[in-house]
């Protein structure tokens, strides 16, 4: 079998001594879209800092490519998009600039770009379909342009991993099918996600996996869950292919 790319067993976090996650396990392979649903507050933003080690686990551990995390040093592995993060705001750099930020874990400080560099930041430009907007100031572009300004340094860094915390959320429907479609083109070279969702629109169909959080646990893993309303439909016939424990609702706002 080959290593698990995350591996998470029996973790649990919690904030000033109070619970967030109990007794989590998660296992993501190679060449995975898994997406974490759950509820407003449930611990989805909180599991997946925690796989990344930037919330400190009370207990349980966390494997990354087969390392326990506290050994883990091939960050430029990994690409991690945070929730809300105004890329632009009152940062005068651009486009290019932003993603190009992103080959630095990869190529080091002190080392000048090099043909590789500006070839992955031109790549990663075109794959969220903004190479037409790279001289221009960050601050200058929509929200979602923004947001996928942010996935495009992730994929600057040529990662195997990318992990998103919400990567659509309050984005317009165009840097959607953009994002969607930088995504299948990542997975197509064999990258593996690890993503935040509330609504997964065009996103849906690139979903291997759902892991929905409920209450600090893992209350469903497997089969992408229909959204919520589906069950309203009039012709939803009531066959409920992932069992009695189908948490309809639960991941809608
Ligand atoms: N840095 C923090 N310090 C204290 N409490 C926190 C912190 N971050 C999150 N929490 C709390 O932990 C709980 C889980 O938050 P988390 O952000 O993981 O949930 P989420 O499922 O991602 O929610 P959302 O969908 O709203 O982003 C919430 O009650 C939240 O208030």
């Amino acid at each position: 079998m080959t290593t698990p790319v995350i591996q998470v067993g029996h973790a649990s976090v919690g904030y000033d001594g109070r619970p967030v996650l109990r007794d989590v396990s998660l296992t993501v392979t190679a060449g995975e879209v898994v997406a974490v649903l759950g509820a407003n507050g449930s611990g989805k933003s909180t599991l997946i800092r925690a796989v990344l080690g930037l919330v400190p686990l009370g207990t349980g551990s966390v494997e990354l490519f087969g390392v326990p995390q506290r050994r883990f040093r091939q960050w430029h592995r990994i690409g991690y998009v945070p929730q809300r993060l105004g890329a632009g705001s009152g940062v005068p750099a651009t486009v290019r600039e932003v993603v190009a930020s992103g080959r630095l874990a990869r190529r080091g400080v002190l080392r000048p770009p090099g043909r590789a560099d500006r070839a992955a930041v031109e790549a990663a430009l075109r794959a969220v379909g903004l190479a037409d907007r790279a001289r221009d100031p960050v601050a200058t572009l929509s929200g979602g342009q923004q947001q996928r300004t942010l996935i495009a340094r992730a994929l600057a860094g040529e990662p195997e991993l990318l992990v998103l915390d919400e990567p659509t959320a309050g984005v317009d429907a165009a840097s959607q099918e953009a994002f969607a479609g930088a995504l299948h083109d990542f997975v197509g070279t064999g990258g593996t996600v690890l993503l935040v969702a509330h609504e997964l629109g065009p996103l849906r169909p690139l979903i291997s996996r759902a892991v929905v959080v409920h209450q600090g646990g893992v209350c469903h893993d497997g089969a992408v869950p229909e959204p919520a309303g589906h069950h309203a439909e009039p012709d939803h016939d009531h066959v409920h292919p992932h069992g009695p424990e189908e948490p309809a609702g639960l991941w809608s706002s």
